[in-house]
């Protein structure tokens, strides 16, 4: 029994590694880099990458992540899947700040004259040649990625997924219908092309990407108010190499496309909505949602509801998206 806590250890940046490198079971664990740890029994029933942390300041998904790799590494939760266990941004992590140079999550599948070659940038890199080559190995065998998120605003729903399914794939109601099981209450399709981490996956690596956003970003051990027991049960389940064919069901969860983003061109941009407007607030045609310059924002699909609204973000980055609601 091994009692020291990884995520203890990954926080104080140590660089000692106390754990042994294979399992009594014969499960090996492997650490291509830093904050990241690759699970593999003998006999892999499917391939799960599951990371957290790629913003520092969202910690309920990073004591979730810690939480299962603790229970594989102690043995009372034995891998029957091969697992990544990423944990995106070590440093941002310790100073509980959503990012330290650049935005993690809008920097995978960049060309480096776009991407810079900062911190997040080399991060980046690091991040996608972990994932394809832990993906490389899988062959036939099923691929997801789960990549877990907090938002910075509160919102009408509580629980809900990104789903990248670009223009040229199709995206799957069996994948759907997991999320609802692991409590999600609402997915967002995205058919245009994004520079995050589950877009990379799902577009690189063959797997099944998807970003989850798992209540509000709070502090490490203030996340009592999110009940994530619905998917930690399956990710445990998943853990242990059960894979199970969810129902398909057209009326849970709810379902959006994304109609539109929002981008902010220059510091002349303007939100015009208050702090305390939550995800997924409706907002009516003609509402004048941002103004950039002499550019205007207006809302003209019916049914439009704003999620991720954000001002301060970097010029030519993402400021909001505007959802409306779909069906499969
Ligand atoms: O609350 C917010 O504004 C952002 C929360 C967050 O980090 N969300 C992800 C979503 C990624 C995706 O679109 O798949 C992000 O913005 O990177
Ligand atoms: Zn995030």
């Amino acid at each position: 029994m091994i009692s020291m806590n990884y995520l203890a250890h990954l926080l104080a940046a140590r660089t000692d590694w106390p754990w042994p490198d294979s399992l009594p079971d014969g499960t090996r664990i492997s650490r291509p880099g830093e904050g990241l740890l690759v699970v593999e029994p003998a006999d892999a029933a499917f391939d799960l990458c599951l990371s957290s942390g790629i913003h520092g300041n969202e910690t309920a998904p990073v004591e979730l992540a810690a939480r299962l790799l603790q229970a594989v590494l102690d043995g009372s939760l034995p891998a029957r899947a091969r697992i990544l266990f990423a944990f995106g941004n070590p440093a941002a992590l310790r100073s509980n700040k959503r990012y330290l140079d650049d935005d993690l999550n809008r920097l995978f599948g960049k060309p480096a004259e776009q991407s810079g070659s900062g911190p997040a940038a080399v991060r980046a890199r690091e991040l996608e040649r972990a994932v394809e080559d832990f993906f490389a190995v899988s062959g036939s065998r099923w691929r997801l990625h789960y990549d877990l998120h907090t938002a910075i605003r509160g919102s009408q729903i509580e629980k809900f997924a990104i789903y990248p399914h670009p223009g040229d794939q199709a995206f799957d109601p069996a994948e759907i219908a997991r999320l609802a099981a692991c409590g999600i209450e609402a997915v967002l399709l995205q058919s245009k092309p994004s520079p995050t981490f589950s877009y990379f996956s799902r577009q690189h690596c063959g797997a099944h990407g998807f970003t989850l956003e798992l209540g509000k970003a709070r502090p490490f051990g203030q996340n009592q108010a999110v009940n994530l027991d619905l998917l930690e049960a399956e990710l445990r389940r998943l853990i242990g190499g059960e894979k199970r064919d969810y129902a398909v069901s057209t009326a849970h969860p709810k379902l959006f496309r994304v109609a539109r983003e929002v981008i902010k061109q220059t510091d002349a941009f303007k939100l015009h909505l208050a702090d305390a407007v939550e995800n997924f607030t409706e907002l009516a045609p003609g509402y004048v949602l941002a103004e950039d310059g002499d550019e205007r924002f207006v809302v003209a699909e019916q049914g439009a509801r704003i999620v991720f609204p954000n001002s301060k973000v970097k010029n030519g980055l993402r400021a909001g998206l505007l959802v409306v609601p779909a069906v499969l």
